[in-house]
């Protein structure tokens, strides 16, 4: 079975074109996103997307992570999806619908050089609803905001949730992140009762109006170079919270994504890359 290995801003994929999609969706997938995302027994990466056909959109997208679990959405992953329908001939415009399990998802191409691309994602609008994170208690709340939670004996946060299709828990914090033991914490916070849906984790620290350093803990991964829905969720929540303005740039340990958020859809312009391809039995 042909497939593709790509990255956005160092978060990577195995990618299939419809042809294999389809045959790994007629199997069993999840079995199949353990096998292949497998780091010493299978090719190596965080999710496995396939590329489907759809009656609602110009193409449709799944997004299983490495544990075998599907996503919602996929932020990096959407963009990689994007060149490599584009580059295969299997869409020949450079701005497509996608449907997802977070909706019509909408990226364009605004350049490439063959290797790289450049995309702009229009992500759609957050959810703040705690039943649609979702959050138990907070029922009858509009959103999470700074809410103290938690988590357990000995660990208490300050979180606000952002839906971006997908759940996602952010902490703010005033020190530096990138010396900070997240996995400590973070699972804890991935399994915790609070998140029935479990959640994806984000430790940001806003270093100025337009910028924030985020690390991102993903449900069914764990840490990742970049998280695409998680550096949006995280401009959306340090909007909400006053901290930044309406365009931020998210520096994550793979790369700056660039987040556009005033008070309804949220933009994600960043790169694309295709590493190689390759032949695997399945
Ligand atoms: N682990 C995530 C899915 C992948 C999201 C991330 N890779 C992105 O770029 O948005 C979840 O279970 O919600």
């Amino acid at each position: 079975m042909k497939f593709y290995k790509m990255h956005g801003t160092g978060n990577d994929f195995v990618m299939l074109l419809p042809e294999e999609s389809k045959y790994v969706e007629s199997k069993n997938p999840s079995e199949i996103s353990k096998q292949l995302c497998d780091r010493h027994f299978g090719i190596g990466s965080d999710g496995l997307i396939l590329m489907l056909s759809s009656d609602k959109a110009d193409l449709k997208m799944r997004i299983f992570n490495a544990d075998g679990s599907e996503a919602e959405m996929c932020g990096n992953g959407i963009r990689c999806f994007a060149k490599l329908a584009k580059d295969m001939n299997i869409i020949n415009k450079d701005k497509i619908e996608v449907e997802t399990l977070a909706g019509i998802i909408v990226p364009e191409i605004i350049k490439s050089d063959g290797k790289n691309s450049l995309i702009r994602v229009n992500m759609g609008i957050p959810n703040l609803k705690p039943e649609s994170i979702p959050i138990l208690g907070f029922e009858g709340k509009d959103s999470v905001i700074n809410q103290r939670i938690q988590i357990n004996d000995k660990t208490f946060l300050n979180v606000t949730c952002v839906s971006m299709g997908n759940p996602h828990c952010i902490i703010f914090m005033d020190y530096d992140i990138k010396s900070f033991p997240i996995e400590g914490i973070a699972p804890d916070v991935e399994h915790s009762a609070w998140f029935p849906k479990k959640t994806n984790v984000e430790f940001a620290r806003v270093i100025s109006k337009n910028d924030i350093e985020l690390r991102v803990w993903e449900r069914g991964v764990g840490e990742t170079l970049a998280c695409g829905t998680g550096a949006c969720a995280t401009a959306v929540a340090a909007k909400l919270n006053g901290f930044t303005n309406g365009k931020v740039n998210i520096h994550l340990p793979g790369g700056i994504l660039h987040i556009e958020y005033e008070t309804s859809n949220v933009f994600m312009t960043a790169t694309a890359t295709l590493v190689f391809e390759g032949i695997i039995e399945i």
